[in-house]
């Protein structure tokens, strides 16, 4: 190979970045995430990771996003894109995470210096790397601990600022088809904003304008972002922004965004005298890849609309535009989702078109969504799209409609596809979609709301020793370890009517997860309450802290 690490300037750098000694840190479902104060040497080190994986791939763009998400404000973190604009490489995980924990700047190099061995990396090929970060306070200082990390490399960056994680994904795909017969977009904020915008007011055209819609942006960039939208989009759609105080720290996801009103599936207070019975709203999450609707019915009753209600409303507008065009045949439309989805939903969907359980986490659902013509998938927190494949894209481009009909259903699924980011969940994208479907079957909140009625549901947490110890099988909904919890878990659930419960480490927090459903709330809590006091024991949870709610 043609050239070798340039040791000495990554060393010196690296200096200025020491690893803390008593941290471990791990590239996990949602990238490395933890404090941000924590994580200097992380970002000097995906610097270097980025640059290698861009020169590994022929000097194709990389994305770097530097975010926490819906997370607490003082957390931070960094996730690695791939050039088609999709997650990093599964492998590539486990090298960042060696690469994370060599405690010293020679330990880097070494460790460095096998990845350059292992996965056959070309040195001398040039490295792109374009990066973004969200409007926490910590951002500013860890890029700049990034851009160490791309200097030691030497690679060619682009800063694309403060923006969202989808907007970068769709970044990274733009840049890196540029110019071919598969372009994505124009490589720009503004290409995103046109794509989307162009593409709305096409599938609304001839539609009454929807009333306007409340979006409570997280007091994040999702403030930024969708201002600019809402000029983008005039009078075909009004933006009500709520919650963009950007500039305040302690306001970011506190008592507000997407995480917020799914797990308490309560109205987010600081709405509570903006939002009119009846009007729709939305919540975005700290880097608006999350998106959860709602609405307040005559008497002031809250109804939350998650990732599952957008899923079922989406999918069974496909599947129509797909029959009325007369491509049933040929375009199959299914569903992705994980053990989180309420169950009346799967079985709304089940009945309609194929559908599939994976584990928990993004790359697991886009993967299964890929071997679909068109793949819905979304998590229930509100984490989703919908794939086209290539090949359906190119029958979509091809096809001859035999009636004014057809002509029609076509062009709407042309103009889906361009209104829905294929990278990524995007809330924006997203909100959008879910519009145009509002704005299509004239349905209000309550009408989308009733296409299936929720199961009640708990979600719990549990702090155990060791969540390690706890392994599950089925696309996660039985336990495998610790022996027999599984058959005492099953055991309380047999007790509920309509019951189920499933247990799984979190994959990005130290805790293990419970969730029940059941059909009353009341007995929901309940089984959520005896299961998470099981696990609790089961794993050998201190009896002195054992949480007073736990049954
Ligand atoms: C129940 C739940 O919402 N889990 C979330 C959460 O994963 P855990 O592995 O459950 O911590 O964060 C992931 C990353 O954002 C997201 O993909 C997932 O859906
Ligand atoms: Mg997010």
């Amino acid at each position: 190979m043609a050239s070798t690490l340039p040791a000495e300037l990554i060393k010196s750098l690296s200096d200025q970045h020491p690893k803390p000694s008593d941290i471990h840190f791990q590239y996990g479902t949602a990238g490395f995430r933890t404090l941000g104060s924590t994580l200097d040497s992380v970002m000097f080190r995906v610097g270097i990771i980025a640059a290698l994986r861009s020169k590994k791939l022929d000097g194709r763009t990389i994305g770097v996003m530097v975010t926490a998400s819906h997370n607490p404000e003082p957390d931070n973190g960094a996730k690695l894109v791939d050039p088609r604009g999709e997650m990093l490489e599964a492998s590539w995980e486990g090298h960042s995470t060696t690469i994370s924990n060599a405690p010293t700047s020679d330990a880097l190099i070494e460790a460095l210096e096998a990845l350059v061995q292992t996965a056959k990396i070309d040195l001398s090929k040039p490295a792109n790397v374009v990066y973004a970060r969200d409007t926490r306070s910590s951002g500013p200082a860890l890029v700049s601990a990034l851009e160490d990390g791309f200097k030691a490399l030497k690679a060619t960056t682009r800063n694309a600022g403060v923006t969202t994680t989808p907007i970068l994904h769709y970044l990274v795909k733009s840049i890196n088809t540029k110019g071919t017969k598969y372009s994505y977009g124009d490589d720009s904020e503004e290409g995103y904003f046109q794509k989307l915008s162009t593409s709305y007011k096409k599938l609304v055209a001839g539609k009454a304008v929807q009333p306007p819609l409340v979006v409570d942006c997280a007091n994040g960039v999702g403030a930024l972002v969708g201002k600019q939208l809402n000029e983008y989009l005039g009078d075909t759609l009004q933006l009500v922004l709520a919650n963009t105080a950007t500039t305040i720290p302690s306001a970011l996801n506190n008592a507000c965004g997407a995480d917020y009103v799914k797990v308490s599936q309560k109205l987010p207070p600081s709405l509570s005298s903006v939002l009119k019975p009846g009007q729709r709203a939305c919540s975005l999450d700290g880097d608006a890849d999350r998106l959860i609707y709602y609405y307040l019915d005559d008497r002031g009753g809250f109804h939350m609309l998650d990732g599952d209600k957008i899923a079922a409303l989406v999918a069974a507008f496909i599947v129509e535009l797909v029959k009325v065009a007369g491509l049933e045949d040929q375009m199959k439309v299914g569903v992705v989702q994980t053990a989180y989805a309420n169950g009346a939903s799967t079985r709304y969907l089940q009945e309609r078109l194929p559908v599939k359980c994976v584990p928990t986490g993004v790359k697991h659902l886009h993967h299964a969504a890929e071997r679909y013509n068109v793949g819905v998938y979304f998590e229930a927190n509100g984490h989703g799209t919908v794939l086209f494949s290539q090949p359906t894209l190119d029958k979509l481009a091809e096809y001859q409609p035999s009636t004014p009909a057809q002509s029609r259903a076509v062009e709407h699924l042309v103009s889906l596809t361009e209104l829905i980011n294929q990278t990524v969940g995007d809330a924006l994208s997203d909100m959008l979609l879910v519009e145009v479907v509002l704005s299509h079957k004239s349905y209000s909140g309550e009408e989308w709301n009733s296409l299936y009625v929720d199961l009640p549901n708990r979600l719990a947490k549990v702090s155990v020793p060791d969540r390690n110890a706890f392994k599950t099988e089925n696309a996660e909904r039985r336990l495998i370890s610790p022996t027999g919890l599984q058959a005492k878990i099953d055991e309380l659930v047999n007790r509920y009517q309509g019951g189920r419960s499933f247990v799984r480490p979190s994959g990005t927090e130290d805790v293990v997860r419970v969730y029940a459903e059941a059909a009353l709330k009341t007995q929901a809590d309940e089984l959520a309450m005896r299961v998470a006091g099981l696990v609790y024991d089961e794993a050998g949870g201190e009896p002195a802290f054992r949480p007073k709610e736990f049954l």
